[in-house]
């Protein structure tokens, strides 16, 4: 099943498209990455997700139905940019506004997430630190045990070590659950080990989309070698990565090289 498709999408905000002609597919149960420089449509292609955006042009499916326009679809959470955790409450109240909202709510599994961040219940919001809250605020997206979790860079303001705990923590939950994620993230080197599927937007338009097993095998880095017939999407001095279905051909880049070729370059298909 595709959890979340784009069909032909735009978003307009006056005379600025933040998003064109976007059309993608992303499968169940698979965690992808949405990269892009700033301002290439991230967070507006999560906000559509959600419905609180409506598109300009084009159609946006999430779990096989239109994203409604009476807020955030029940099987559906999102954690947006600025994780909002109301910094006077307690990590229990928290916990409660989740209880409340959401008819599918599991109490007893968002309460072990927090445990297992080393919270306490009744900790303030804002005497957490930003790993801490950034942990709380998964623990309430994913209390309402949603198949499809949007996340706006969920890591940005973590650092090395808090980064590497909630990107495990959110792996071993989407290993257990079969959750959709869509992660967007500027944290090349960790998105790696934990994304399967990646949509690269660039000035609004999604410039590479797929599997990132298939996406690293039809890419291959050149040193010093001609380009030959490949499809070079960029040349740096003497090292050259191309697209192309040979094997042989130089040797295989990892994901950081692919993406940030691609967003080092404003031409390549
Ligand atoms: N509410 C809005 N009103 C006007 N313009 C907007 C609005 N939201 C986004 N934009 C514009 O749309 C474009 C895409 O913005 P968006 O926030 O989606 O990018 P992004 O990829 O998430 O960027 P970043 O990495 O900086 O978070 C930008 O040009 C931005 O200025």
């Amino acid at each position: 099943m595709i959890a979340l498709a784009a069909d032909r999408v735009g978003r307009r905000f006056g005379r600025t498209w933040a998003l064109r002609d976007c059309s993608f597919e992303i499968p169940d149960g698979s965690v992808t990455a949405l990269v892009g420089v700033n301002g290439a449509g991230k967070s507006t292609l999560l906000t559509l997700a959600t419905g609180l955006l409506a598109p300009t042009e084009g159609a946006v499916r999430v779990l096989g139905t239109a994203p409604g326009s009476r807020g955030i679809h029940p099987r559906v959470s999102f954690l947006a940019q600025d994780k909002p955790t109301h910094r006077g409450f307690t990590v229990a109240e928290m916990l409660r506004f989740g209880r409340e909202l959401n008819p599918t709510w599991d109490d007893e599994y968002a309460r072990r997430l927090v445990d297992e961040a080393g919270v306490g219940l009744d900790a303030k919001i804002r005497t957490l630190s930003g790993g801490q809250r950034t942990r709380v605020a998964l623990a309430v997206a994913l209390g309402k045990r949603p198949e499809l979790l949007l996340l706006d860079e969920p890591i940005a303001d973590l650092d090395p070590v808090a980064r590497d705990e909630v990107l495990r923590m959110l792996m071993a939950e989407v290993a257990d659950t079969g959750t959709t994620v869509v992660l967007s993230s500027h944290a090349l080197s960790e998105l790696g080990n934990v994304c399967d599927h990646l949509l690269l937007l660039g000035s609004g338009r999604v410039r590479l989309a797929g599997d990132v097993d298939e996406l690293l095998r039809s890419h291959r880095v050149l040193v010093h070698e001609p380009a030959g017939a490949h499809h070079v999407v960029e040349a740096r001095g003497s090292i050259r990565l191309v697209r192309t279905e040979d094997p042989a051909a130089g040797t295989a880049p990892n994901l950081e090289e692919l993406v940030l070729a691609y967003l080092r370059t404003e031409d390549a298909s």
